[in-house]
């Protein structure tokens, strides 16, 4: 996609802030503005694009997948094998093993935005979306610092907001934090265990990535413990040598989801044994 050919910039329409600071353009967008570049706004993008639809991608990130490529760990694979994570229309490549690692997943999402064509704009963050009901039309207001000041207002009648669901960190407030000598970090901002060699680490969380990084930490000779807050269900990767989500979705074609869940379960138990061995109930 050329921006050019898929809107028109047009005078501002209106100058929310007048200061002098920040330049102005309002762009008409002949078809979705889709907000975030990850590999749902990319996918809804090559899409539209098959279709011949116009669109604009905005992204408030330098690249495309900037969760993926920013804000993981080294060690970070797919849980999945590769026929469940790819995108439509575009396979991952043979040579790729089953569970692809995360740097082979960024290059097959930046190969997927170059089959595709696909554009965004980057460095651009969203302030606000509003839904004009007189008009029906969406006005998308976007910031940019670089190269210099501007805002941006897209006028379009569908808004994509494709942001992900994991990008905002949370981190939770705990008594004694401030007074804490030691380094606090969000998974987010974790790499490798490399620096952790020989310490003790609490990992706050027992899903995925709690998980993993303390098998990290673990690979890196420190001394993880973990904090569960709810009880956690462990699965194995494969069960039999099929992947488990792959059972799971076809048992889920037959049982209530409620039955697959104990279903699993009990082939956890039969795969792994007793998980309480471990410490983990
Ligand atoms: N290789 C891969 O494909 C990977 C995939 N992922 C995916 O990414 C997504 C995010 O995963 P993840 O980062 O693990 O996040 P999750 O939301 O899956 O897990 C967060 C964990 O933190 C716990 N938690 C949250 N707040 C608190 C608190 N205040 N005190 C104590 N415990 C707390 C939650 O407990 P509770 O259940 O009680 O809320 C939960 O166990 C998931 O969909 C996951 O499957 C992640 C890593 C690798
Ligand atoms: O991608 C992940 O991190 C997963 O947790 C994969 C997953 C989602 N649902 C499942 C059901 C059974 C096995 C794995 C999964």
């Amino acid at each position: 996609m050329t921006h050019n050919s898929t809107c028109i910039s047009i005078p501002p329409l209106a100058h929310t802030i007048d200061d002098g600071f920040f330049d102005h353009r309002c762009i008409w967008v002949n078809g979705p503005v889709i907000v975030g570049a990850g590999p749902s706004g990319l996918s809804v993008a090559a899409a539209l694009k098959q279709q011949g639809v116009p669109f604009v991608v905005v992204d408030r990130a330098d690249c495309i997948a900037s969760l993926w490529q920013h804000r993981t760990y080294d060690r970070l694979k797919l849980h999945l094998p590769k026929q469940f994570c790819q995108l439509p229309n575009f396979p991952f490549p043979e040579e790729f093993p089953a569970y692809p690692s995360k740097f082979q997943f960024i290059s097959y999402l930046e190969s997927y935005a170059n089959h595709f064509d696909i554009t965004p704009r980057f460095n651009e963050t969203v302030q606000s979306a509003k839904y004009d009901e007189t008009f029906g039309l969406w006005r998308v207001k976007t910031v940019s610092l670089s190269p210099k000041p501007t805002e941006v207002e897209y006028i379009c009648r569908w808004l994509v907001v494709a942001t992900g669901e994991n990008s905002e960190k949370v981190v939770p407030e705990f008594e004694g934090m401030e007074e804490f000598g030691g380094h606090v970090m969000h998974a987010c901002d974790y790499k490798s265990g490399e620096a952790y060699h020989g310490k003790r680490v609490l990992v706050v969380g027992c899903g995925n990535s709690g998980m993993e990084i303390s098998l990290d930490l673990c690979n890196h000779d420190a001394k993880p413990s973990m904090v569960v807050r709810s009880s956690v269900h462990i699965l194995p990767r494969e069960i039999l040598g099929k992947s488990t989500f792959e059972v799971a979705i076809s048992l889920m074609k037959w049982l209530p989801l409620h039955m697959v869940d104990k279903m699993l379960l009990i082939i956890a138990r039969l795969v792994l044994g007793n998980t309480e061995k471990y410490g983990l109930k």
